[in-house]
């Protein structure tokens, strides 16, 4: 028999809305500071950007994902809860949570587990890998929405799918470069495809 597929899912702009959640608080909390619209949003990392706008707002973007109950209460990416569920249900097919909390990460570790037991129940906590090092786990996919996913393994075992998001849209990824536009664009193909290269 054919080995199971094993495919890592990320978490955060995947599973999970960060961005939206990020900007609403950040507004809430600092009503007389610029922001940047999700429409505006360019490169993975939400500091960066406000820290181009203004070096000091960088401390202020980040102290909102630090606070208590920021990734319990985010919502689900639409079609993500389903999709995962429907992913875990095909044969021969092993699902793996797999995300990377922020080094201040006190309140976000916790959080991302309940989070998995709160939207998709305790089967998916015991697939859940924290690292901040995705380069180092062994699979046969990684659907992320980080065009760059780097670390200690030059030449990761899995094939990066590029998850769509508010800040990649625009970019133009290597033709070579699998994309998942949403939720409800065709992963299953993506995921057949591979399996028959196995
Ligand atoms: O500017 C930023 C934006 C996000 N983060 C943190 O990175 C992780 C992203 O995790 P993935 O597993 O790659 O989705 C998330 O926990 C954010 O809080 C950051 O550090 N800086
Ligand atoms: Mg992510």
């Amino acid at each position: 028999m054919a080995r199971a597929l094993r495919v890592l899912v990320d978490m955060d702009m995947v599973l999970a809305d960060l961005e939206s959640a990020f900007l609403e608080k950040f507004r809430a909390r600092y009503p007389d500071e610029p922001y940047i619209p999700l429409e505006k949003r360019r490169g993975f990392l939400i500091s960066q950007q406000y820290s181009n706008l203004r070096a000091d707002l960088a401390d202020k973007a980040e102290s909102i994902w630090e606070s208590k109950n920021f990734f319990l209460d985010l919502q689900p990416i639409p079609g993500a809860v389903d999709s995962i569920k429907q992913m875990d249900s095909l044969k021969n097919t092993d699902v793996f949570i797999c995300s990377s909390p922020p080094r201040k990460y006190h309140n976000c570790v916790g959080e991302k587990f309940a989070w998995v037991e709160k939207h998709l129940g305790k089967t998916f906590v015991d697939r859940i890998i924290l690292t901040r090092d995705k380069t180092v786990v062994s699979a046969d996919l990684l659907i992320d929405d980080n065009p760059f996913v780097t670390g200690a393994e030059p030449s990761p075992s899995w094939e990066h799918v590029l998850f769509t998001a508010c800040h990649n849209q625009h970019m133009e990824p290597l033709p070579s470069t699998l994309r998942l536009n949403s939720w409800f664009h065709d992963w299953r193909s993506i995921l057949q495809s591979k399996r028959s290269l196995n």
